[in-house]
């Protein structure tokens, strides 16, 4: 997620001679930075030497890595985390006193321009630098801008969203193979199934559930798939998962000493 976000920014026109890239591992940030012409230098130095500091670890490696770089970052930094579960509070506990924190849930889409973020200013964040935030994540799609308390939720419905529908699709492509159509024509049928209704549910603005009645028509095809899909009980398996992800999402903050 974290070269996705570097690529996007220099996509949008950001001089990549002022990104600097960190890895643990300091070959892998040397290889993507290189991919990129950005800079790449050890999490703490690169910390230090930055006004906006991107944490993009993995939940459970955040405080080591926030333990390495907390004495380098500068008073006036705008800490941006985008790990779901880490609340603002967990990170401004372990940042110098007064430093701005701003969580957002930002996801893959963001690789094609087309992300969905939700942020969240922690306590000290100026007006200015919640703009700043937004504007940064804004080069890569769209920008809520929400209370911490509904970051599980957003973790569950746009952070891992894509996972469900790149999961519904590989479902229908196999429904078509099954079907006898070859594997192209069937991917390429869903695909542009998929992008055709996403684009009409935005473009038109009308409910979903409007749209999917013109679809049914009366003792028809659509009425016979969703009627299936109704005895397999397909939303109740949407509610629960998604309410998995957000408990997740929940259980991955770390519990405070
Ligand atoms: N993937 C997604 O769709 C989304 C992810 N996120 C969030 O983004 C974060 C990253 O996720 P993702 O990109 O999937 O994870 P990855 O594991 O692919 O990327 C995290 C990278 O950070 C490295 N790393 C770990 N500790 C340190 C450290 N102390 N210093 C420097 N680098 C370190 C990891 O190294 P190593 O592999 O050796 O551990 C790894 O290369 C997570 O917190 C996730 O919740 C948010 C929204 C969407
Ligand atoms: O699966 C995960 O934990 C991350 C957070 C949201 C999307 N991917």
């Amino acid at each position: 997620m974290g070269s996705t976000l570097a690529a996007a920014l220099i996509r949008s026109g950001h001089d990549p001679a002022d990104l600097v890239l960190s890895d643990r591992v300091s070959a892998r940030a040397e290889q993507v930075a290189a991919q990129h012409g950005t800079r790449h230098d050890a999490p703490a130095a690169a910390a230090g030497a930055a006004d906006v500091v991107v944490l993009a670890v993995k939940p459970q490696d955040m405080a080591a890595l926030v333990a390495e770089i907390r004495d380098q970052v500068r008073p006036d930094a705008l800490v941006v985390s985008i790990a779901a579960g880490i609340t603002t509070e967990f990170l401004e506990r372990r940042l110098p006193e007064g430093t701005s924190v701003v969580r957002v849930m930002p996801n893959t889409p963001a690789l094609v321009d087309q992300g969905m973020s939700a942020m969240s200013p922690g306590r000290h964040c100026t007006p200015e630098q919640v703009e700043r935030a937004r504007a940064l994540m804004a080069h890569v799609g769209r920008v809520v801008v929400l209370d911490e308390g509904h970051q599980d939720a957003v973790t569950a419905i746009s952070g891992s969203g894509p996972s469900y529908i790149f999961y519904v699709v590989e479902a229908m492509i196999e429904a078509g193979v099954l079907l006898g159509l070859p594997r192209d024509t069937s991917t390429e049928l869903v695909v542009q199934t998929l992008y055709g209704a996403a684009t009409m549910i935005r473009e038109t603005g009308t409910h979903p559930t409007v749209l999917r009645e013109q679809v049914s028509s009366p003792g028809g095809t659509s009425v016979a798939a969703l009627r299936a899909l109704e005895d397999h009980k397909v939303r109740a398996a949407f509610l629960t998962a998604m309410e998995a992800a957000a408990r997740r999402s929940h259980e991955l903050s770390p519990r405070e000493e």
